[in-house]
């Protein structure tokens, strides 16, 4: 991050890939939903690469996989909705939280920044996720992919959250596992950090370009810590 610039003031923290590992629900749900169109399972690895744009994109491109364009367009408003209720019968019960979230959740807010969750999940399924996995408290604000005319890439949902909190971009870091993450954050002014455990559609996180590649948000924390003290 550059030096001497703006201090940060606050984070905004995607869920799927950086606080969640939730590939196992998105599995479970996915397939419950293909079962009911007589469809094979498919595996967790194939789901990886299709998360990180929302639901309809995801649901899209599990249809995509046994129907051309005409047939999923045919099936894609039964589909979404039977995934949805799918996925909210389970929704928490096989993800889990990655090492040192809420550690890093703790250190950003000891350090005095706002934080808020911007993700592409339908903001019905990330509220009671949160809250679930006791992680609703740390944020300000949640917002999900349905929160607003646009999702990330666009950098819409990113530049709410500094108008809400009343921030420059320059004072507010993003931390994602996607490109999604980094082209908004890019796409609104804000810095960005990427953490290279999550879904980045296949592609290494080295290839998306970020003001760093942290293993947890505790580091996060950490690099924010260390840029605001050289900051002014
Ligand atoms: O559900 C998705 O499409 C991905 O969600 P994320 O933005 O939290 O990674
Ligand atoms: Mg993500």
């Amino acid at each position: 991050m550059k030096k001497g610039a703006s201090p940060i003031r606050a984070a905004i923290v995607d869920l799927d890939g950086t606080m969640l590992d939730t590939i196992p629900d998105f599995h479970v749900a996915i397939n419950r939903m293909r079962a009911d169109f007589e469809l094979p399972a498919i595996s967790q690895e194939a789901i990886a690469l299709m998360v990180g744009k929302g639901s309809e994109n995801l649901i899209r491109s599990v249809l995509a996989q046994d129907f051309d364009a005409a047939g999923v367009e045919h099936r894609i408003g039964e589909a979404l909705d039977a995934y949805q209720r799918h996925y909210l019968d389970i929704n928490g019960k096989h993800s889990t939280i990655y090492m040192d979230v809420e550690a890093g959740l703790k250190a950003m807010r000891a350090q005095g920044l706002r934080l808020a969750c911007v993700t592409n999940k339908p903001v019905a399924f990330a509220l009671p996720l949160l809250a679930e996995k006791g992680l609703a408290p740390y944020f300000e604000v949640i917002y999900g992919g349905d929160s607003f005319a646009k999702k990330k890439p666009d950098p819409m949902p990113l530049l709410h959250v500094c108008k809400d909190f009343s921030l420059k971009p320059q004072e507010v870091v993003a931390i994602g596992d996607s490109s999604n993450d980094a082209e908004a954050a890019r796409a609104a002014g804000c810095y960005v950090l990427t953490v290279p455990y999550g879904y980045n559609h296949g592609v290494s996180i080295h290839e998306t370009d970020s003001d760093g590649i942290v293993d947890s948000l505790l580091e996060a924390a950490t690099l924010i810590q260390t840029h605001n003290h050289s900051a002014h």
